[in-house]
């Protein structure tokens, strides 16, 4: 029995690595698919432009998807760029010998604007290859095209996602809202003769290949046995994260990002773990006279580009405190868990991205000066000199002191004090690149 569930992309290459069988590949890899790929035609393709296109003859293309189809298996597969009548025929014809669910993504035009299917192959897709798509996931103007009316609103993308499913025969399609009127991208599918509507924020961010990807995403969870409506919303959240995460390379359309959807989760656990076990340690140096009046917090943030806000940095919830005679954590490490030390270190990370970690201890001159005895870098900032505006705007002192004090050493500080101000305690802050740095610099302290 074959554990791993398989997809497979009949689609063009996009040497860019941002669309096509690329862009399909990632997304089932991210789905946790195999993926399989019949290529129709290789594309010179960067951010901005389309320079080559080189059609695979037909029979070479029916031959891959013949290939794995029989010694693999296929429990799922998607088209994307067809290029040419041919092509479309070859594969319609090759496909009708199995039973796979098809996804049916009707590249037409490449963000950039190049024709990535020849005009008089319109006619083809529409004859051989709608008609065996278990769903069709035109954009705006392609389900324009394929409807022949035109779509401003979701009350038209209705009336064409019926009619393409109806004159076509395909099972479903889903007119995507990314280029339909509104603060949302409203996707709308017609599905088994009723409507149902898949909602997100229009988000900024990097957009070339999303249509690959989505469609991707789908046919990878129609692979692992997902119902229709099911796989499209996954693959909604996908597509929605991808494009906020998008990778900003090249001078035109940046790339959507497949890999955040599985790298968020797993450095999300990994931080967890590694700042667990150094709070850990923290409790077991003990170090008493190191905790401040306010608790002392320890942080770890997501490496960029996803560290955005508090809630892409772990701390300790409640903070440490002491106890007595005794060095405590409150509650567990959580993401969301600090204010004060979550802008501290997002601030630092615009400067020096890779120091993700940070702990806040009592001030003390003996502190400060064992800390440059020690070789470490040590600068500060001091309230009195915060702008007025700043001081009025919600959260902004933390930000402006760290920025302060690393422009006033002009290299990356370890440590950050400040001499507290009325009602604000004074505070060292130690910087690293991940918490047991951080503690190997406080042991210098010790
Ligand atoms: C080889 C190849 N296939 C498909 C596309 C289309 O990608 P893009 O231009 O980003 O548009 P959508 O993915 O949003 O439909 C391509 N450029 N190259
Ligand atoms: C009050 C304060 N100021 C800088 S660090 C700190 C304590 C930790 O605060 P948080 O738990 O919000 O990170």
């Amino acid at each position: 029995m074959r554990l791993v569930k398989t997809a497979l992309t009949i689609a063009g290459s996009d040497s860019g690595g941002g669309a096509g069988i690329e862009a399909d590949l990632k997304t089932f890899t991210a789905f946790g698919v195999h993926g399989l790929v019949a290529i129709t035609s290789v594309t010179a393709q960067n951010t901005q432009a389309v320079t080559a296109i080189h059609d695979i003859p037909p029979d070479v293309v029916s031959e891959q998807i013949r290939a794995v189809a029989e010694d693999i298996g296929v429990d799922a597969a998607k088209t994307g760029m067809l290029s040419n009548a041919e092509i479309i025929k070859a594969v319609a014809k090759t496909v009708k010998n199995y039973d796979f669910p098809l996804v049916v993504d009707p590249v037409m035009i490449a963000k950039s604007g190049a024709p990535l299917l020849r005009e008089d192959a319109v006619d083809a897709l529409i004859k051989y290859i709608l008609p065996l798509a278990t769903l069709v996931t035109p954009n705006r103007f392609e389900a324009e095209k394929l409807s022949g009316m035109k779509i401003r609103t979701v009350e038209d993308a209705k009336i064409a996602a019926k009619k393409i499913a109806e004159e076509t025969g395909a099972k479903a399609v889903i007119v995507k809202g990314g280029h339909i009127e509104g603060e949302e991208a409203i996707d709308v599918l017609y599905h088994n003769g009723s409507y149902r509507l898949y909602r997100a924020p229009k988000v900024e961010g990097c957009t070339h290949g999303t249509g690959c990807s989505f469609s991707a995403a789908i046919t990878a969870n129609l692979a692992k046995g997902f119902g229709l409506e099911d796989a499209i919303e996954v693959a909604k959240k996908f597509i929605t994260l991808g494009i906020a995460m998008g990778h900003r390379i090249g001078h035109g359309h940046c790339p959507v990002n497949q890999s955040a959807w599985i790298e968020i989760p797993a450095e999300k656990w990994r931080i967890y773990e590694e700042l667990t076990r150094a709070v850990r340690e923290f409790e077991e140096m003990n170090p008493v006279k190191f905790i401040p009046e306010v608790g002392t917090n320890f942080v770890y943030s997501l490496p960029l580009p996803y560290a955005r806000t508090r809630d892409d940095v772990a701390g300790v919830k409640g903070r440490i405190v002491r106890v007595g005679n005794e060095v405590r954590a409150v509650g567990p490490v959580e993401f969301g868990a600090s204010d004060h030390l979550a802008r501290a270190v997002l601030t630092f990370m615009k400067f020096y991205p890779e120091y993700r970690s940070a702990i806040n201890i009592r001030y003390s001159e003996e502190t400060v000066r064992l800390a440059e005895e020690q070789g470490l870098v040590v600068s500060f900032y001091d309230r009195r000199e915060e702008p007025e505006e700043i001081k009025e705007r919600e959260g902004a002192t933390i930000p402006w002191g760290i920025e302060s004090a690393i422009k006033r050493v002009k290299q990356r500080p370890d440590v950050i004090y400040h001499l507290g101000d009325v009602g604000k305690e004074p505070m060292i802050l130690i910087f690293g690149r991940n918490p047991r740095e951080v503690l190997d610099k406080l042991r210098l302290l010790l």
